[in-house]
C-alpha cells in the first residue's frame, strides 16, 4: 500500500491522480491533499478518499472548506502547513501537481523528508533544476515523471545504457492555434487560445501549450531529469499526440511510446514504477487512426521555442526568469489585460533586464522569480 499526498488535488492532474487512486483502492490510500481556493471540489475528494489533513492557500478557503466538510479531517492553510502536509505524516510518495513555480518549495520539502516524487509541475525543475536535482541525489530520492513526454522518454530509456542514446525528441501537437500564421495570431481571444486541439488542461498549460512555451519548458526540464545537453534533446511537431515522444539510440533504432491522449496513463506509470497496472481507459486503434503526421518545429513562427533554449543553454537564472516571466505574462493574457501575441514580448523583455547569475542558491532563485515577475507586470502596451 503506498501513502500519498496530491499537492494541487483539484487540478486537472490532482483530479486525474485520484481516478487512478479510485481505479486501484487496494494499493494507493491518500494520506494528505492540497489545493488552491476550489473547496466545492476538496469537499468532495474529503469525503470519497478520507485523507488525514488538507491544506488550502489561504484562511477563507480553509474557513468555507470547514463549513463543508462533516467528517474529522485536519484543515489548514498557507505556506508553512503546505511544507507540513508535503514533508510530514506517514506518507512514502508526493504527487507534485500544482501549477506554476508555487510547487517548487513543498516538492523540496517532500524531497528532503525522503518521500518519492511523482513529478507533473514541471516549472520545479525549470525554475531550480541544480537545486532539486543536487537535492535529489543527496537525498536518494527517486522522482518520476507525470509529464506525458518524460514518462515517454523515461519508459523508452528502460533498460537502456545512457551511452547509447543518441537523441530524445519530444513532440508538440502544436496546440491551439498551430494552423495560424503569426498575422492571424493578433486579435485572438482566451476562448479560442484554451481550446486545445488533444488535451483537455489546465488553463495555465493550455495557454503554454499554444505559445510553445510548454514545450520550452519541457525541453529544460528534459536536460534536468535525463542528464541530457540541449543539442540532444529535439521538438518535432505531431499533431495526433499519439506517438508521446522517442528516443533515438547510436545504432539508428527509435523507441517510442504510444497511447491515446489520457494523462491517467504516465500518472499510473509514475504511481506504479516498475509495475504496470490494469486502467480502464480507451484502447489505442491505429487502423481506425490509419496515419499519423509530423512537421519540423519552426522555430520563427514559435519565438518562445528559441527563447527556452537559449535560456536553458544559458542555464544559472535564466530559465528561472523565462518561466516566470511567462507565468506572469499568461496570468494577465487570462485576465484580459494584454494580448496573446503580447507574452512573448514579455518574456523577451524581461529576459533582456536580467543579470544573470551562474549558480544561484534558494533564496536567490524566489528573488530572481519575484523580480521577474514585477517586470512582467510592469510591461506596458
Ligand atoms: N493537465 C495536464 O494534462 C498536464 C499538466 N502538467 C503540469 O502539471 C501541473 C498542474 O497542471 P494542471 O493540473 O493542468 O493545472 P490546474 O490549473 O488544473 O490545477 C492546478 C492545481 O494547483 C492548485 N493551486 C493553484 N494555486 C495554488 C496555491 N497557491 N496553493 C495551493 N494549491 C494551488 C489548484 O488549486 P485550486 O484549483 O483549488 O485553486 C489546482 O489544484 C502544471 O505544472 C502543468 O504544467 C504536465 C503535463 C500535463
Ligand atoms: C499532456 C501533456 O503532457 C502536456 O504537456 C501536453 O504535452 C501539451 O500538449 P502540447 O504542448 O504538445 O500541445
Ligand atoms: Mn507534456
Amino acid at each position: 500500500m503506498s501513502r500519498l499526498v496530491i499537492l494541487g488535488s483539484t487540478g486537472s492532474i490532482g483530479t486525474q491522480t485520484l481516478d487512478v487512486v479510485r481505479q486501484h483502492p487496494e494499493l494507493f490510500q491518500i494520506e494528505a491533499l492540497a489545493a488552491g481556493h476550489n473547496t466545492e471540489r476538496l469537499a468532495e475528494q474529503i469525503e470519497e478518499f478520507c485523507p488525514k489533513r488538507v491544506v488550502v492557500a489561504d484562511k477563507a478557503a480553509a474557513d468555507r472548506l470547514r463549513s463543508e466538510v462533516r467528517q474529522p479531517v485536519q484543515v489548514s492553510y498557507g505556506e508553512e502547513a503546505l511544507l507540513e502536509a508535503a514533508a510530514g505524516g506517514d506518507a512514502d510518495y508526493v504527487v507534485s501537481a500544482m501549477v506554476g513555480s508555487i510547487g517548487l518549495k513543498p516538492t523540496l520539502a517532500a524531497i528532503e523528508a525522503g518521500r518519492t516524487i511523482g513529478l507533473a509541475n514541471k516549472e520545479t525543475l525549470v525554475t531550480a533544476g541544480h537545486i532539486v536535482t543536487e537535492r535529489l541525489r543527496a537525498c536518494g530520492v527517486t522522482m518520476l515523471p507525470i509529464d506525458s513526454e518524460h514518462s515517454a522518454i523515461y519508459q523508452c530509456l528502460q533498460g537502456e545504457a545512457r551511452s547509447s542514446v543518441a537523441a530524445i525528441t519530444l513532440t508538440a501537437s502544436g496546440g491551439s492555434f498551430r494552423d495560424r500564421t503569426r498575422d492571424e495570431l493578433k486579435g485572438v481571444t482566451v476562448e479560442e487560445a484554451l481550446n486545445h486541439p488533444n488535451w483537455s488542461m489546465g488553463a495555465k498549460i493550455t495557454i503554454d501549450s499554444a505559445t510553445m512555451v510548454n514545450k520550452g519548458l519541457e525541453v529544460i526540464e528534459a536536460h534536468w531529469l535525463f542528464q541530457m545537453p540541449y543539442e540532444q534533446i529535439k521538438v518535432l511537431i505531431h499533431p495526433e499526440s499519439i506517438i508521446h515522444s522517442f528516443v533515438q539510440f547510436a545504432d539508428t533504432s527509435v523507441i517510442a511510446q504510444l497511447g491515446l491522449p489520457d494523462m491517467r496513463v504516465p500518472i499510473q506509470y509514475a504511481l506504479s514504477y516498475p509495475d504496470r497496472l490494469p486502467l480502464a481507459a480507451e484502447q489505442l486503434d491505429l487502423a481506425a487512426l490509419g496515419k499519423l503526421q509530423f512537421k519540423e518545429m519552426d522555430f520563427a513562427r514559435f519565438p518562445c521555442l528559441r527563447m527556452a533554449y537559449e535560456s536553458g543553454r544559458a542555464g544559472g537564472s535564466m530559465p528561472t526568469v523565462f518561466n516566470a516571466a511567462n507565468e506572469a505574462a499568461v496570468a494577465r493574457f487570462l485576465r484580459g489585460e494584454i494580448e496573446f501575441l503580447h507574452i512573448e514580448t514579455i518574456i523577451e523583455q524581461v529576459l533582456a533586464k536580467h543579470q544573470p547569475q551562474a549558480e544561484p542558491g534558494l533564496e536567490a532563485i524566489l528573488e530572481i522569480d519575484a523580480w521577474a515577475r514585477r517586470q512582467a507586470e510592469a510591461v506596458s502596451f
